[in-house]
């Protein structure tokens, strides 16, 4: 592989940051697959103790081998996402920062879908609300379902152009913008990057980051911080963005304290010096990636959240009692004939950002009330707000596989009704037992097929 390499790309990288050709090319000619998880704190499994730690994650391991993900009842109840390790460096920024020390409003401009949203969703306060967007509307989907699997409620999904959030101006405590990019970085791991490339791609990439920077940054509050990413090794794409930042946003860079021993190379960009952290393959166990972080010093107008009004809902909370934890703090919305629940404290937020977005996803779908019962939805199944009290079944590894396929399970058992299917203590979505059969609920969708 290491021969396609475009040459282009090479001197510029020999030039501008003196990497070391042979070594780049040598790791680029091995086609090693590394392959890393970041653990759900909230979902906690032992299944990958003993492994390698991600050095800059504490809940990121590498595994030895790559298992087929589909097969493991664990993957599909939430308790890991398979993510490339070097991105994984965010978690290292917003605990050295101390973003995690408070209640933020976060938002991943460009999140499907969904590796960095679930990261945040982890590390940030559990008092935070993440507003994860993506524009296309193909991808949405993806996205929506990612962050149901890892089961927080303090979570929206928009589908709108970077631009919609002008509605809402310094609104943000925190925006990461994972911009689309020429991909560099991802030479080791989809080859067909390598023909794309161009130097006409990386201006493009380069034009169309600074269109979404410069689309998005009002809803950023003064004083804000911007997170800016990208799997691109070209300076286009990074330090010059960097730069541009600084020029014309008002932007101040802020260094991020690391282990030097994790072989992470700080750079400075030419005109303004701002810090940025690149990772090579032939240096970190992870593939090309690049990162800074900014502080919005522009002074920034606000979103008036008194315009929105807020109508009582006519939800008698007492009738989910038996279905959410007692301690969860939420407010419940009917959304058609869906009832959503949002922690209380965001139900203003929730409404603002209803109000000028379109909402793919708010908080956890709790279900559908019928005339005699709630017909209960497969959110709530994987959601951390669930009852302990709601009867839950342990199936064995073949059952869990039969019931993710949505094909029919033989159950012998005393309990009758709405059970949880789970494995390994985890839930993996609904069952009803009848008298004489049990129905299997997992969404058509999801099933796994083919396998
Ligand atoms: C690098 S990927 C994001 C990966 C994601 N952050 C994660 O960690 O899983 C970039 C995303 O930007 C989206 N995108 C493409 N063009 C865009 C645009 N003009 N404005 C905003 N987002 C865009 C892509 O659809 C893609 O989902």
């Amino acid at each position: 592989m290491s021969n396609f390499l475009p040459s282009k790309l090479i001197t510029a990288l020999k030039k501008d940051f003196q990497i070391d050709e042979e070594e780049f090319r040598r790791i680029h000619r091995q086609q090693e697959q590394i392959t890393s998880i970041r653990l759900n704190p909230t979902k906690w499994t032992k299944a990958f103790e003993n492994k390698d730690h991600i050095p800059w994650c504490p809940t990121g391991y590498y595994l030895n081998e790559r298992p087929i993900f589909t097969l493991d009842p664990l993957f599909h109840a939430g308790t890991y996402y398979v993510q490339e390790a070097s991105s994984m460096f965010i978690d290292h920024i917003i605990r050295s920062l101390n973003i995690d020390k408070k209640a933020s409003l976060a938002l991943d401009l460009c999140a499907a879908p969904g590796g960095k949203s679930t990261l945040l969703n982890s590390v940030l306060h559990p008092d935070s609300l993440l507003v994860s967007n993506e524009i296309i509307k193909t991808r949405v989907n993806v996205l929506a379902d990612n962050l149901t699997k890892w089961g927080n409620f303090n979570v929206v999904v928009t589908n709108n152009d970077p631009q919609s959030f002008n509605r809402l101006p310094g609104f943000f405590d925190l925006m990461l913008v994972d911009a689309p990019c020429s991909g560099s970085g991802m030479f080791r791991k989809d080859e067909q990057t390598i023909s794309e490339w161009s130097e006409e791609t990386v201006n493009l990439c380069s034009q169309r980051q600074q269109r979404i920077l410069s689309d998005s940054l009002s809803t950023l509050k003064e004083d804000g911080i911007l997170i800016y990413s990208t799997c691109s090794y070209s300076i286009e794409e990074n330090e010059e963005i960097a730069d541009w930042l600084v020029a014309n946003h008002d932007m101040q860079s802020i260094p991020i304290p690391h282990d030097l021993a994790w072989q992470i190379e700080e750079t400075r960009s030419p005109k303004f010096q701002c810090h940025g952290y690149r990772f090579y393959p032939h240096k970190v166990r992870g593939e090309g990636f690049y990162v800074a972080c900014f502080r919005k010093k522009k002074n920034q107008p606000t979103f008036n959240t008194k315009k929105i009004k807020i109508e009582k809902t006519q939800l008698d909370k007492a009738y989910l009692k038996n279905w959410i934890k007692t301690e969860t703090e939420f407010t419940g919305l009917l959304f058609k004939d869906d009832i959503l629940i949002i922690p209380t404290q965001h139900e203003l937020n929730v409404k603002a950002l209803q109000h000028v977005l379109y909402l793919k996803k708010a908080g956890t779908n709790v279900g559908r009330l019928t005339k005699k019962e709630l017909l209960p939805h497969h959110e709530l199944a994987l959601s951390t707000a669930i009852s302990n009290q709601i009867p839950r079944i342990e199936l064995s590894l073949e059952t869990a596989l039969q019931y993710l396929r949505k094909a029919d399970i033989q159950l012998t058992t005393e309990v009758k009704g709405w059970v949880l299917a789970c494995y390994d203590g985890h839930p993996l979505g609904w069952m009803k037992i009848l008298p004489n059969r049990v129905n299997n609920y997992y969404p058509k969708e999801w099933r796994i097929i083919n396998l």
